[in-house]
């Protein structure tokens, strides 16, 4: 496959939008489709997402359309919708070529199956070529032009470099590479950790203890991705390391603004302030996999206690602090 020239964006909010804006402006036609009909005649008319990125003008070369049928004319399609909805999406693209590549962009594992985002897209359209593009990228950087760097895997080395070129512009640096198991832990796994990060904070304990969360959890995060087939060098890189690095920082991560409410005080219904928050929805399926892999990760095993009701932060602490001492 040469670079291709028209791009489809499934899912019109903050992170759609914004990757279609990078893609106009690496010179694709980019085609964005949104499950709203009102609020995609709406973008297309006030060339704005007013609801998800107010302020960013919409690309001239981005048209938006509630059409699926349109998405047909893509040479390849970014799967931008939550993570628990990227299945049901892929299955519902039935007006679109078998063999056009999908580029998952969502950062999470299913909750109801436990299946890798890579795994439940294979099922949902069977033969479909599938990449990951994940990294350190908040959609309002992306949007206004900051410079930004992420990475897209594919087990087809080819492809994922002819995907990386055709989205590669003057402010997104796409890095390609063959280890897209890696990169969908790395971005699925990092959301866990930042709301371990926000609780942290939230709760007073202080920046030492989130520096250690973040090396003790990126220790977790590399054992799971060894254990899942996933090379250590991918999570060392911008969808492991450099995306721990920016959600366990900062309170534009949602999940990191989740978690730093619910170490406030927040209840786990009321600390989302309304937004997807795709770490509290993938820590249950995270730690199933690590159980079931005889795999030890007691800072993701705290987040999802602390999710389900089982203890509350102080017991979580506790439990961390009490694990018997062991050689780093
Ligand atoms: N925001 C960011 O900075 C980044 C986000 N990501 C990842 O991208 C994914 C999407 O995040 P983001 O764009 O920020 O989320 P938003 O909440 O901003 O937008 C979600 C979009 O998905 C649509 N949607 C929700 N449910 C469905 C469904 N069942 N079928 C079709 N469309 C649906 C929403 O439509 P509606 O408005 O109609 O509800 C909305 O357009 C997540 O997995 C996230 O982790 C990755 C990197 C950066
Ligand atoms: O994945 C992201 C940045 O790389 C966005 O993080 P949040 O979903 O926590 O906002």
């Amino acid at each position: 496959m040469s670079a291709p020239a028209r791009i489809g964006v499934v899912g019109g909010g903050a992170w759609g939008t914004a990757l279609a804006n990078a893609a106009a402006l690496a010179g694709r036609d980019v085609i964005l489709w949104l499950r709203d009909t009102e609020a995609a005649a709406r973008m297309a008319a006030t060339r704005e997402n007013a609801a998800y990125l107010p302020g960013v003008p919409l690309h001239p070369r981005v048209s938006p359309t509630a059409t699926l049928g349109d998405l047909a004319a893509a040479d390849a399609l970014l799967l931008v919708t939550p993570a628990q909805t990227t299945r049901a999406m892929a299955a519902a693209l039935a007006p679109v070529s078998p063999v056009t590549p999908l580029v998952i962009c969502a950062k999470g594992v299913e909750r109801e199956t436990g299946a890798f985002l890579s795994d439940a897209v294979a099922e949902a359209r069977p033969g479909a070529p599938v990449a990951i593009l994940s990294g350190p990228s908040f959609a309002h950087d992306v949007a206004r032009g900051l410079p930004t760097a992420v990475t897209l895997a594919a087990a087809d080395g080819g492809l994922a470099r002819d995907l990386a070129a055709a989205l590669s512009g003057p402010a997104l640096r796409v890095y390609h590479g063959t280890d897209p198991r890696g990169v969908e832990i790395g971005g699925a796994a990092k959301n866990v950790l930042a709301i371990a990060c926000g609780a942290v904070i939230g709760r007073g304990l202080g920046e030492s203890a989130k520096a250690a969360l973040m090396a003790r959890g990126f220790a977790e995060l590399l054992r799971f991705a060894a254990a899942h087939g996933a090379r250590p060098e991918t999570i060392m890189g911008l969808s492991g390391l450099g995306d721990v690095v920016l959600t366990c920082g900062s309170a534009q991560s949602r999940n990191f603004a989740f978690g730093e409410r619910l170490g406030a005080g927040a209840s786990v219904a009321a600390a989302s302030g309304g937004k997807l928050v795709e770490g509290a929805a993938t820590a249950g399926a995270l730690v199933g996999l690590a159980r079931r892999a005889g795999l030890d990760m007691p800072v993701a095993e705290a987040v999802q206690a602390v999710l389900s009701g089982e203890i509350d932060l102080e017991g979580a602490t506790g439990r961390l602090m009490n694990r018997p001492l062991r050689a780093e």
